[in-house]
């Protein structure tokens, strides 16, 4: 696994191997009973939310609660007309931004079918948009994702489904990156995958350092494009080239 940390980096065509130091979240991580719920289907269908028996809804009422003291925290009114609704909003919001918690996303990847095509299969500029662990504050990008078949294949979109479910999870871009790689190279059993992510952080552009425009790009890469130089070279320059 490599992970480049560099600003715009991938407009040089380049991105810098480092270790692999935890184990990325699999589906196993994103198992509904390991995220408790207490809030009800009618709730949530009274707060516009899409809760069913198999996605458990967050606890909004906790949500709610949550945010009403940090706006008292702050020094706010939460009483006071404008913030009335806030707390129930945030409480959404949340929902919304955390529903990868409760979802598996390698279950698009259940449905593969055979094909003789055995190059790169290479989707780019797969727009997300996910949290940072650290703030609570959304980082936005492109994931670019390839794989080398081995016998089968999936549909394309189901690639884009699986980055829009993971990114839907609190996480930092590294272990989003790596997720993602390694969802593919389990369900697909391909020959080799590479995750491009690269993302600004409004952590580092709306506050802190400030520094607005900075992209931070990760990569992963199993199987052949790990182990064989010339298929790096080759999937990484489709990637940063198009
Ligand atoms: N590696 C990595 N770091 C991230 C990611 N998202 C945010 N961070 C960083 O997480 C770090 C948290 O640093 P702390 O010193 O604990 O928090 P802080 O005082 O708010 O840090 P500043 O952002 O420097 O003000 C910051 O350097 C962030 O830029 C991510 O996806 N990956
Ligand atoms: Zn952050």
């Amino acid at each position: 696994m490599s992970v480049a940390l560099e600003i715009g980096a991938i407009k040089n065509g380049h991105t810098a191997a480092g270790n692999r130091h935890d184990k990325p979240a699999g589906p196993a991580d994103l198992d509904a009973s390991k995220h408790p719920t207490s809030v009800s289907n009618e709730l949530s269908a009274a707060e516009g939310l899409s809760a069913s028996e198999d996605k458990p809804p967050v606890d909004l009422e906790a949500i709610k609660g949550a945010v009403r003291a940090i706006l008292q925290a702050v020094g706010e009114d939460p009483d006071r007309e404008g913030l009335l609704e806030t707390p129930r909003r945030v409480a959404k919001m949340y929902a919304e931004m955390f529903e990868g918690l409760t979802l598996d996303p390698g279950r698009h990847l259940d449905v593969t079918f055979p094909e003789s095509y055995d190059e790169i299969v290479l989707v780019r500029d797969i727009r997300f948009t996910s949290m940072c662990e650290h703030h609570l504050l959304p980082f936005s990008g492109v994931a670019h994702v390839a794989y080398l078949p081995n016998g089968r294949v999936t549909g394309l979109s189901k690639l884009a489904r699986v980055v829009e479910e993971v990114s839907r999870r609190p996480q930092v871009q590294e272990r989003m990156t790596q997720t993602i790689a390694d969802l593919i190279e389990s369900k697909l059993n391909s020959k080799g995958v590479a995750v491009v992510v690269q993302a600004e952080h409004s952590c580092m552009s709306i506050r802190g350092i400030k520094k607005h425009g900075a992209s931070t790009v990760t990569s992963a890469l199993r199987g052949v494009f790990k182990t064989n130089q010339a298929s790096r070279a080759e999937v990484m320059t489709l990637i940063t080239k198009g």
